[in-house]
């Protein structure tokens, strides 16, 4: 399928496979008011609020949803290009209108103004609180900007769904405007809406091997800077329940994974990087890429590596120049930690259960996906996607060797270049242990997370997704989508993706050079380029 069909496809299926179809009921003249539930989601660009998105704005025609996202680096609007208007695929490409229950506000969760305004123009209901700085590598070099957006941001919206979901239908009297209600009846107003703040499994700390899985009682104990403010966030909402009945119900999920989250986490991480493997310039043999493992903490140069080896400076930056370009996995610590992924319709699936059948002031884990630790999955993709097997290099090199028999019995040189062209091919597939580099670990990196989700399981969600399936649909999809879909990504597969950029590009401005294929910036990416919503400057 050529990238036009692709995205032609996608267009008329969404991510569950079903046709898009417009069918949501007319609006009235408030916009909103024939819808059953008029949904605020917050961080609607992003991976997993834009799955939502997707799957309520489609499976629900009766609902209107609206999307505030201020498109941080890590979400694109390419995630909701079904529902954008957008003139140029428009104009290449038959396509159904946008459906007209969406609305998308480019704005920051920060700003009480805005939040404020769109919940009370649109009349919200619900809130489904997604928005959030999630990167737990980032959060041990840029904590104040995850206190920022995580902690201020849930108060913020907070306040917001307070107001709008108190406030009285203002009526008029011969003084003037009344507010007829008691507290009584506020409360009782209140208890059709929701507050739904998507949390993390992290808040409860690690889980070692042995000690029982959490259930939604276990006490809080986060262990790094983004996890801490996740649960601070958690204490806010806890807060607004108790002291103003805001209906709030809060989910804490396991590892995510599946098409179009953002490359720094491991998954997609580790895809693209062995995607760039095929395109990346491999110019050693095996013996020297095993001395990429020289490659040591921060990914920075061993000091006696140079000494050791008798190479040039030059020939040690290329070699980590190739390595940071593509081909490898890079292992925080021993690679022993491990997490548990779910995949990403099923975590749609969950919260959208969660929506309708969750109970006010409970607290739901979302888990049981399937549990791998680092090093297992980096082999495990590797095998998968890039490594030659022995056995095959075996038969490679045995036929090659026959060739050359045989081209020598009959006085043929062909079989000789045939054989030489096989052993140079041989020689330059890294084996799987050569794709691995292990690099300094976190500042803290908790071992293992474990959530029992059976308060979940009885409210009637199961993951439909198996990992098998689960990985192989995100493979593909980065294999069509993964270099385009942001843009420059390429600081994104840094072995730290933020804390270190820095330290990286100082080096050698090659670094950026060594990407194996031109990777284009946001706005030459088709989707964005031809979206009027695209923000000149994207506001952090
Ligand atoms: O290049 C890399 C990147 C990551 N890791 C390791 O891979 C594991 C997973 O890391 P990552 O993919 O960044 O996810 P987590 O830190 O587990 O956090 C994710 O999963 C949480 C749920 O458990 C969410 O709350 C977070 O937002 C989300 O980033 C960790 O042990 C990392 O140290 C590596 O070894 N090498």
């Amino acid at each position: 399928m050529n990238s036009q069909d692709a995205l032609l496809n996608e267009i008329h299926n969404d991510l569950y496979g079903r046709s898009v179809i417009n069918t949501c009921p007319g609006n009235t003249s408030d916009g909103t008011a024939a819808y059953t539930k008029r949904i605020l989601l917050t961080g609607g660009a992003g991976f997993i609020g834009s799955a939502l998105v997707r799957k309520l704005v489609f499976n629900y025609p009766q609902y209107f949803v609206l999307v505030i996202d201020k498109l941080d680096y890590c979400s694109s609007l390419n995630n909701l290009h079904p529902f954008l208007p957008s003139p140029t695929l428009s104009a290449q490409l038959p396509r159904p209108p946008p459906p007209t229950n969406f609305k998308f506000i480019h704005g920051d969760i920060t700003d009480c103004e805005t939040v404020q305004t769109a919940m009370t123009a649109y009349q919200i209901d619900t809130v489904i609180h997604l928005a959030a700085q999630t990167h737990v590598d980032k959060s041990f070099g840029e904590s104040i900007e995850f206190t920022k957006n995580n902690v201020l941001g849930a108060h913020v919206m907070l306040e917001a769904a307070r107001k709008a979901f108190s406030e009285s239908p203002v009526l008029g009297s011969e003084n003037g405007v009344v507010d007829t209600e008691t507290k009584a009846d506020k409360i009782k107003r209140m208890e059709s809406k929701r507050f739904i703040y998507v949390s993390t499994d992290e808040v409860y700390g690690e889980v070692p091997f042995g000690q029982p899985d959490c259930k939604e009682d276990a006490p809080l104990a986060p262990s790094n800077p983004y996890s801490a403010t996740k649960a601070a966030a958690e204490c806010m909402v806890q807060a607004y329940h108790k002291s103003f009945h805001l209906p709030v119900i809060i989910t804490r999920s396991n590892n995510v994974y599946g098409p179009s989250q953002y490359p720094e986490k491991i998954f997609p991480k580790f895809i693209m990087s062995l995607l760039n493997a095929s395109t990346a310039t491999i110019n050693s043999n095996t013996a020297a890429m095993s001395h990429l493992n020289g490659i040591d903490t921060h990914g920075k140069l061993r000091a006696d590596f140079s000494a050791a080896n008798g190479k040039s400076k030059s020939q040690i930056r290329s070699q980590r120049r190739t390595s940071l370009a593509g081909g490898h996995c890079f292992i925080h610590g021993s690679g022993e930690h491990s997490r548990t992924y779910l995949y990403v319709t099923d975590v749609a699936d969950a919260l959208d259960v969660i929506l309708h059948r969750g109970e006010v002031g409970q607290v739901y884990n979302i888990g049981a996906g399937h549990e791998i630790n680092n090093l297992a999955f980096a082999k495990d993709l590797i095998h998968r996607m890039v490594a030659v097997p022995e056995q095959q290099q075996q038969e490679e090199e045995d036929d090659a060797e026959e060739l050359r028999a045989d081209g020598d019995r009959r006085g043929l040189s062909i079989g000789q270049h045939r054989h030489q062209e096989t052993v140079r091919h041989l020689k330059k597939c890294m084996t799987c242990a050569e794709r691995i580099v292990f690099v300094e670990d976190r500042a803290f990196n908790d071992r293992r997370y474990a959530v029992d989700a059976t308060k979940l399981l009885n409210l009637g969600w199961s993951p439909k997704v198996d990992f098998e399936d689960g990985i192989q649909k995100t493979i593909d999809w980065y294999r069509d989508y993964g270099r385009s879909w942001w843009g420059d990504i390429h600081r994104a597969l840094y072995p730290h993706s933020v804390r270190l950029s820095a330290e990286y590009d100082s080096d050698s401005a090659a670094t950026s050079t060594a990407a194996p294929s031109p990777l284009p910036s946001q706005a030459a990416s088709p989707l964005l380029a031809a979206s009027p919503l695209r923000p000149s400057s994207p506001k952090t």
